[in-house]
């Protein structure tokens, strides 16, 4: 049985150390490459964090398993099985830190049997350190957070974001989506760039709701477990259960808000994180 712990007490070390590296490479040059597109960016610095995470938590817990967003896109497996598992975005806001945009996260969740135990995002420009666990409540460095207690749609924040999709007919819909959100009206629309921050900004109170079509499991594994310790619910566009592979989220206040999101969102579904590659 994992120390869950000891789990907690390692992420937010190896985060803060993250973090010391992302800040410095800040003033360093920062040499851009493509993933899946041209604006799915990746840098030296997203590679060496995520082998810097890898690496310490083979040391300590050398039977745990791992998704990290750069050994996948080396082609590593995306499966989430019941075995104790690591979560790691060691960027998450990389189109931020390439353009010094001070929303920058450090991202790593810890699931067991499927279930996220632990998630610790780390706004490391911000020094703002998010932890959870379940059924042990949210915190930024070391104080409670939970959700506001607003029920109107219309005296709301939402967050989302564009995402790296630029298929006209996903666009299509992710305005359209946004089009009936702004008519609500809303208080507004935000995006800090970061799915793992915009998480933490509906944990902290200071935004309703964020949705999201295209996030991917490493994004959103810690900021889930912050935003229902904190008080707030998860949840698929659809209406249904979260399912952290389907990259489809709504991460809420509470009911009312983000059924009320369900309504206006014109969902559709992008390639699972556990989809088997697509033969060429
Ligand atoms: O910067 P990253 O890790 O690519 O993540 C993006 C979404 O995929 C922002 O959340
Ligand atoms: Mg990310
Ligand atoms: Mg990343």
């Amino acid at each position: 049985m994992a120390n869950l712990q000891s789990i907690m007490d390692h992420a937010v070390a190896v985060a803060r150390k993250a973090g010391e590296v992302v800040r410095e490479a800040l003033s360093d040059d920062r040499k851009v490459m493509m993933k899946s597109s041209a604006v799915d960016l990746v840098t030296q610095t997203d590679q060496k964090v995520e082998q810097l995470i890898i690496q310490s938590v083979k040391e300590k817990f050398p039977s745990h398993r791992f998704i990290g967003e750069e050994s996948v896109a080396a082609g590593e497996a995306c499966v989430l099985t019941d075995d104790p598992t690591w979560i790691i975005d060691p960027i998450d806001g990389t189109t931020n830190f390439v353009h010094a945009f001070p929303f920058v996260a450090i991202s790593i969740g810890f699931a067991m049997n499927k279930q996220v135990e632990v998630g610790v995002v780390y706004s490391c420009l911000e020094d703002k350190m998010f932890t959870a666990r379940r059924g042990k409540g949210a915190f930024c460095n070391g104080e409670p957070l939970a959700v506001s207690d607003q029920t109107d749609i219309q005296q709301s924040i939402i967050s989302t974001e564009f995402g790296a999709n630029r298929d006209p007919e996903a666009v299509d819909k992710i305005f359209c989506s946004l089009r009936n959100i702004l008519s609500l009206p809303v208080h507004g629309v935000r995006g800090a760039g970061t799915a793992a921050i915009n998480m933490c900004l509906v944990a902290s109170g200071c935004v309703e709701g964020y949705y999201e079509i295209g996030v991917h499991v490493w994004d959103i594994a810690a900021g889930s477990l912050v935003v229902s310790e904190a008080g707030g619910v998860l949840m698929d566009v659809d209406g249904g259960e979260l399912d952290l592979m389907s990259r489809r989220i709504i991460a809420a206040n509470n009911r009312s808000i983000a059924e009320r999101l369900v309504k206006e969102i014109t969902p559709f579904r992008p390639p699972r994180d556990d989809s088997p590659p697509q033969k060429l």
